[in-house]
């Protein structure tokens, strides 16, 4: 028996409601111009329509998915699918059975399944279901969810459970341009991946449509197609490190032409330091901690940077929160896990972040970082003591990086960067960086200024920000006036703003050695 059901592109799937667009437009309008700009299939969502009014819809909305070849997906209703030979139904767990929907519209149509669990997911894949809409992946005004959102890590859960069922997948739920790079990236592993988003309401609110929607397709296509080749970082494999050099001189002075805000939840001892090196940086600090900040400042932060020195319980709440709004908004979040492993309630704070929270920078000392990888590592308070292998160093970074999904870079005199796959050693830097209070803070701020403004390649961003940070402490070491840690504090913020403003000369300083 042949079977023609339509090729689907899954990657920007919108999901209509009407209810949400711009005040003064129409319907039809806003889907053809949501199309012009590269949505790749259409469900038509009508929960309040009745059987007549509803085939009258479909049947228009049909007419301009069809002028841009665009399959037409109808939610819940069968016979409405049925009576404007739409491409296909998505139905929910509450909705007509899957068997029951396949005897009705029959073979060549495609049925798509919600689901929100593992159960979930292998019942509709074993009932044939041609795709899986998994959700809610996070909270959404669009839909009042009856189960708790799953977040990245409940989606990646999913997806691994139908590895290798080759059916595929759409993520929904709290979707927009901002999260779905942290969305697509971080659910996937190297054998699994989400195939698309479906978005309802950024996209019908959105007054641009078609650019929006031309934006939201690239960033879409971009992640998926990243993911298939299982790299969860872009940077692809170059390994030069004169081309890592120009592009960290590139990359310096866009801090100070974008001026993005960095949201720091710091410890108490560093908070001045940081907010002066993101400012010498040519970014602008934000110190608040109080939760009620959190969810306005992400709508318009940078980047976070979260820093767990002085463990407080209203701040250590307020600090997983701040890391899961500024993810839904697809800003980065860099945690120091300060003395994550030197007591006891700092491990279970540490591993309650790393549970919680989905990272895309850890940045810590040796101590700390061998610590967390299982390897080792010695504190004494939040200082890292004892010496390490290459190695073990490198392997620490590239495991913690691998298990979080996220680049890691480990502070020392000599550093490591990993995201997982690649390794870097960077060997700048001046040993009175050491007898300062908070220089590996100041590292973890300087790595937030340049996520803020590099917010594909963490890799790049971290390398960037260490091997700038470093070689100001050179600089700033080397200068007459300093005489010991007291001036050299001062000298080293004057060398970041220095560099900031003339990054050129990063290009002899800078010792980058690739591992692997
Ligand atoms: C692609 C996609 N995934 C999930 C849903 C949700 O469907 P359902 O659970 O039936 O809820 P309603 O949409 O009917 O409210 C969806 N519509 N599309
Ligand atoms: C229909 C549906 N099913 C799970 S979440 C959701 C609504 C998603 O809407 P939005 O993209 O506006 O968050």
């Amino acid at each position: 028996m042949t079977c023609n059901k339509p090729q689907v592109d899954y990657s920007l799937y919108l999901v209509t409601e009407r209810s949400l667009l711009p005040k003064g437009t129409n319907f039809l309008e806003h889907l053809e111009l949501c199309l012009k700009g590269g949505v790749t299939l259409v469900q038509l969502r009508e929960k309040n329509l009745d059987t007549r009014p509803f085939i009258e819809l479909a049947k228009q909305t049909k007419a301009i998915t069809d002028k841009y070849s665009i399959p037409l997906i109808i939610n819940d209703r069968v016979d409405v699918a049925l009576a404007v030979d739409a491409a296909g139904v998505h139905v929910g767990q509450d909705d007509m059975p899957l068997q029951q929907v396949r005897h009705f519209i029959g073979d060549n149509k495609i049925i798509g399944v919600s689901v929100n669990n593992v159960q979930e997911a292998a019942e509709a894949v074993n009932a044939g279901a041609d795709y899986l809409g998994i959700g809610a992946v996070w909270f959404t005004s669009t839909k009042t969810l009856t189960k708790k959102p799953l977040g990245v890590e409940g989606v990646q859960t999913i997806l691994q459970s139908i590895e290798g069922k080759n059916v595929p997948t759409v993520a929904i739920g709290g979707i927009n341009m901002q999260n779905t790079p942290q969305l697509i990236s971080k659910s996937s592993t190297s054998t699994v991946h989400l195939d698309g988003v479906a978005v309802v309401s950024a996209i019908m609110s959105s007054t641009e449509p078609e650019q929006f929607c031309k934006d939201f397709a690239n960033v879409v296509i971009q992640y998926v197609s990243k993911s298939e080749k299982s790299s969860f970082v872009t940077g692809g494999d170059q390994k030069d490190e004169n081309a890592l050099i120009d592009d960290i001189i590139k990359l310096v002075p866009l801090i100070r032409q974008k001026g993005p805000l960095v949201h720091h939840i710091t410890n108490n001892v560093v908070i001045n330091d940081n907010a002066n090196a993101t400012l010498a940086l040519g970014a602008s600090p934000i110190m608040a901690t109080h939760p009620e900040d959190v969810a306005d400042l992400a709508v318009v932060n940078g980047a976070m940077v979260l820093n767990m020195g002085t463990v407080d319980e209203t701040i250590t709440n307020a600090m997983v929160l701040a890391a899961q709004e500024n993810v839904r908004h697809g800003h980065p979040v860099i945690f120091d896990p300060v003395g994550a492993v030197a007591t006891n309630l700092r491990k279970k704070v540490s591993s309650r972040f790393l549970k919680e929270c989905e990272f895309t920078v850890i940045k810590g000392n040796s101590g700390e970082i061998l610590g967390l990888a299982g390897k080792g590592g010695q504190s004494r308070g939040v200082d890292s003591i004892g010496s390490h292998e290459e190695s073990i160093a490198a392997q620490a970074v590239k495991e913690l990086a691998l298990r979080h999904k996220c680049v890691v870079g480990m502070t020392g005199a000599t550093d490591y960067v990993s995201d997982g796959q690649r390794v870097i050693a960077l060997e700048n830097g001046h040993e009175l960086m050491a007898s300062i209070t908070g220089s590996g803070c100041m590292a973890t701020t300087v790595v937030g200024c340049f996520s803020a403004v590099e917010k594909t390649d963490f890799l790049l961003a971290t390398v960037a920000a260490l091997t700038t940070l470093n070689i100001a402490s050179e600089n700033a070491a080397n200068r007459p006036d300093v005489q010991g840690p007291g001036t050299f504090r001062s000298a080293l913020i004057d060398e970041l703003f220095k560099l900031s403003n003339a990054p050129e000369s990063i290009r002899n300083a800078a010792k980058i050695r690739w591992l692997n």
